[in-house]
């Protein structure tokens, strides 16, 4: 409950609070059960102990409903001991005798709770409930059942039953109706509320009269002075309320009782001065009670109504016809901004406040009511404010009086300022008339789409872009959300509404695609959000867009885009983009494939590519990149190793396009079986085709560089030797130049195993070669020429079984030295040195002059 509602609340109460609560209101009501059971006996006792005014009846009834029937042993209590004590029955009978009460008494609270009887007696029906079900039924009850036990106990003579039944019965009606009713409805705050001047003087003219009733004795205007009492009775009950009547009425009873018993006042004359009290004062007791809760019930209905008119700010009017007076309340005063002097205006007045322009709506409105064709008058008219605006009344009414010709005499209705909901709704309508033109410029449709509990659907609103796009009209798409299906492809329905319903229970945003069949072929993509409503509805607030152009350029995209990556898989050419600083990239799915990787596999990132690459050739990949960064292109070669341990050759080709962040676009071409065939082209181009060895080109290139060396630091030693097969022209000759070009190739192949990785040995051209020793002592170099030249003489070719070819070679050697001008002096000088040995005798190895004084010839002769 809210804070601020806590003291309207009722307060919690516990166990303990409860039974003591309990142990009090049993000892409260045994004990005043037991009292007036005493009072009752001893006042107003008639024959055989039963007396005229009995209270106790009154008060259990009372108790039981106000507090708890669990309260009903407290009355069997009660009942005993008034019995035992004060009537001195035996304990049966006075057991028989309250049980028999008790139980017309618990049977009488019992029915009342049933009928959902309220103690307030605010409503005539709760009145007229208690009166015959306590005041008639449960005396009567009680008389027939407590005479019948002490007719049949001996205690009362049969024939005495009747009367005797007559007084009990009696007496327990005065309790119900005069203490009964005043216990059940006394409340302190409605009796507080009657302490005002006019109310304790009739009060004390009620107490003077009471007095009047024993203090005088007989007199002929007895009869006109106990009318006083029912006049002042009266004036209680239409002016204050019940609480307040049924005391008065009690204070009186108890008046009148006491005079008439005592035998004194205006009764005492009568024949049977009790009876005669007790019709008086119970009828008296009746009428002033009826008649207060018929007041109460109808000025609570009319504060109610009032109250429930000022809180509306309805303005009321009330024309009498007759002398065109019209009545009017303060609110129809409020609703023009005039302050509430004058409760009456007249016809004129009314009217005057009235639009001109308006009046011949009333005019035909009033005709159209009073020729009963409506069955009200109701109009809305403008009515003049005090401020000057002009305010649109609803005013509605009825005619309530006719003359005996059926001449309406009184009209009344009501006036209500209906000027800002107007003016909401016109600003409703405008805004909506304004969104409806907006959508119907947007190119896609809106709507609202709800999914009750049952799983039926309807589309509160739809725009005419929904209708244009689904063929199907708007009252259609309100009325039932399957005709949204009607022009649905066949093969989308069902998954349509699956996806619907999936949606409804996952509450997520959702996109969907479907084909439609008329009245534009083509696809619809929808796009919203559902909510859950508190009564289990689900809404939809989504669009819905034509993308049958974009399906198709998608198709066609798709189409390119396959063609594309043929093309590139053809070409073996991926792409990939990244920032060559960080390493983030991303490849195309062929650039994966070239890599040896599915799409997607591997991160794309220039370390994945940069572990791919053998580990000579990473730090020029690296070198590439950081070179790429500085001047915004990347132009490489470089080899990986893909997945499959294939080695394979990448040419990287890419350019910067955002230099800020380094953000290059690039190409990377799988260029194997090109590069392989370069690369044999080189080798070929530097490689004597017979023998495999350096050809001239190769040898003299190698020659150049090491002459570089030799220039700049002088201590670099470098041998050059020409070699020449010695009579090769014999061989060929003799054995042809098949066996000849075998006999080249077994003489290098024995060179060639015995010289150095670093040494370079080339064909010159012909039978003549030429080897670069470096890094050698002359004496190392004389060693290794004369172990060839003894390895040459020594190792015949065989050609066949039976053919072998021995052949022999002379060397000649020069060192480069500072003298020469460039390495061909030195080739010369070497030259020179092998003419020398040829010229010798062949089969020998001569040094050059400069490295000796004259060439000479190194080889024992
Ligand atoms: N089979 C074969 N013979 C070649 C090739 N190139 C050159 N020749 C031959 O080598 C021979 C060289 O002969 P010469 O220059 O007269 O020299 P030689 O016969 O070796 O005599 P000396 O050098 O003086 O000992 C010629 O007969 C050439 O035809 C070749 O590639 N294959």
């Amino acid at each position: 409950m809210p804070e601020r509602f806590k003291h309207l609340s009722v307060s919690e109460t516990s166990q303990l609070q409860k039974t003591l609560n309990y142990a009090v209101q049993f000892l409260v009501l045994a004990f005043s059960y037991a009292l007036f059971s005493y009072l009752g006996v001893k006042l107003a006792t008639l024959t055989y102990n039963i007396s005229l005014i009995w209270p106790p009846v009154g008060i259990a009834v009372a108790l039981l409903l106000r507090w708890d029937m669990r309260l009903w042993p407290a009355i069997l209590l009660g009942g005993i001991f008034q019995e035992m004590v004060v009537t001195g029955y035996g304990f049966l009978l006075s057991l028989t005798i309250s049980v028999a009460s008790l139980s017309a008494i618990y049977f009488a609270c019992y029915l009342l709770k049933r009928l959902h009887f309220d103690v307030q007696m605010e409503r005539s029906k709760d009145f007229y409930y208690f009166t015959l079900i306590a005041v008639i039924g449960c005396p009567l009850l009680m008389a027939l059942m407590g005479v019948g036990v002490l007719t049949l106990n001996g205690v009362i003579p049969q024939q005495d039953f009747p009367s005797a039944a007559l007084s009990w019965f009696l007496g327990d009606i005065t309790g119900m109706l005069v203490f009964g009713i005043a216990l059940l409805v006394f409340n302190l705050n409605r009796l507080a509320a009657l302490l005002n001047a006019s109310n304790l003087l009739v009060f004390g003219m009620m107490l003077l009269i009471g007095l009047e009733l024993f203090v005088f004795e007989y007199s002929p205007v007895a009869p006109a002075l106990a009318l006083l009492p029912v006049l002042g009775l009266l004036w209680i009950a239409l002016r204050t309320n019940l609480a307040a009547t049924s005391w008065v009425v009690l204070s009186f009873s108890a008046l009148a009782f006491y005079a008439a018993l005592n035998h004194q006042g205006i009764f005492s004359s009568l024949q049977n001065p009790p009876l005669g009290t007790w019709f008086y004062v119970n009828s008296l007791a009746l009428v002033a009670l009826i008649v207060s809760v018929s007041a109460m019930e109808s000025r609570l209905e009319s504060e109610q109504m009032q109250y429930s008119i000022q809180s509306t700010n309805i303005g009321t009017w009330d024309w009498r016809l007759q002398d065109q007076r019209v009545l009017v309340n303060s609110g129809w005063h409020h609703l023009l901004g005039l302050s509430h002097q004058r409760r009456e205006i007249s016809l004129g007045e009314f009217i005057s406040l009235v639009h001109p322009e308006d009046l011949r709506i009333i005019e035909n409105t009033m005709d159209n009511y009073l020729n009963q064709q409506t069955h009200e008058f109701s109009c809305q008219y403008r009515m003049y404010h005090k401020s000057g605006d002009w305010r649109i009344i609803q005013s509605t009414g009825k005619i309530i009086e006719w003359d005996l010709r059926g001449r309406a005499l009184r009209m009344c209705g009501t006036h209500l300022d209906v000027t800002d909901s107007i003016k909401t709704q016109q600003e409703l309508t405008q805004t909506y008339t304004f969104l409806n033109r907006v959508s119907e410029q947007i190119p896609g449709a809106i709507y609202q789409f709800i999914l009750d509990k049952k799983g039926h659907g309807h589309f509160p609103y739809v725009n005419q872009g929904m209708v244009r796009m689904l063929g199907v009209s708007a009252e259609k798409l309100k009325e039932d959300a399957k005709y949204g299906l009607t022009n649905v492809h066949p093969d989308d329905v069902s998954k349509l509404v699956k996806t619907i319903l999936k949606n409804s229970i996952l509450g997520k945003s959702w996109r969907y695609e479907f084909r439609v069949v008329k009245p534009r072929a083509g696809w619809r993509e929808i796009h919203s959000r559902p909510h859950q409503l508190e009564d289990g509805q689900v809404v939809w607030f989504g669009y819905m867009t034509d993308i049958t152009d974009h399906k198709h350029l998608e198709q066609s995209m798709r189409l390119v885009n396959q063609k594309l990556q043929s093309a590139q898989r053809a070409a073996k050419l991926g792409y990939w983009n990244g920032n060559l600083v960080t390493g983030d990239m991303s490849w195309s799915d062929i650039l994966f494939e070239l890599y040896g990787y599915r799409p997607g596999a591997v991160e794309a990132s220039f370390n994945t590519l940069l572990g791919l690459v053998p580990e000579e050739e990473k730090q020029a990949l690296k070198d590439g990149m950081a070179w790429a960064v500085r001047t915004g292109e990347l132009n490489i070669e470089h080899r990986i190793v893909t997945t499959d341990g294939e080695i394979r050759w990448f040419h990287q080709l890419a350019k910067v396009s955002t230099a800020n962040h380094h953000w290059f676009e690039g190409s990377a071409q799988d260029i194997t079986e090109r590069k392989t065939l370069e690369l044999r082209f080189q080798t070929m181009a530097l490689t004597d085709e017979l023998t495999g060895i350096a050809n001239r080109r190769a040898f003299l290139q190698q020659l150049e560089r090491e002459w570089g060396r030799f220039k700049r630091k002088g201590s670099h030693k470098v041998f050059v030797t020409i070699t020449d097969i010695d009579h090769f022209k014999q061989v060929n000759d003799t054995y042809g130049h098949d066996v000849g070009d075998k006999v080249l190739r077994h003489f290098t192949d024995l060179i060639g195993k015995h010289i150095r990785k670093g040494d370079v040995f080339g064909r010159m051209g012909g039978e003549e070669f030429a080897l670069m020793l470096i890094d050698s002592d002359q004496a190392q170099v004389i060693n290794l020429l004369e172990k060839l030249r003894g390895i040459i003489q020594d190792t015949p070719l065989q050609v066949t079984m039976r053919l072998s070819v021995s052949i022999t070679a002379s060397f000649g050697v020069a060192r480069f030295n500072a003298i020469q001008r460039n390495f061909d002096d030195a080739l010369i000088a070497a030259d020179q040195a092998l003419y020398q040995a040829k010229g010798q005798g062949r089969n020998r190895v001569c040094l050059e002059s400069s490295t000796a004084s004259q060439p000479h010839s190194i080889t024992d002769t």
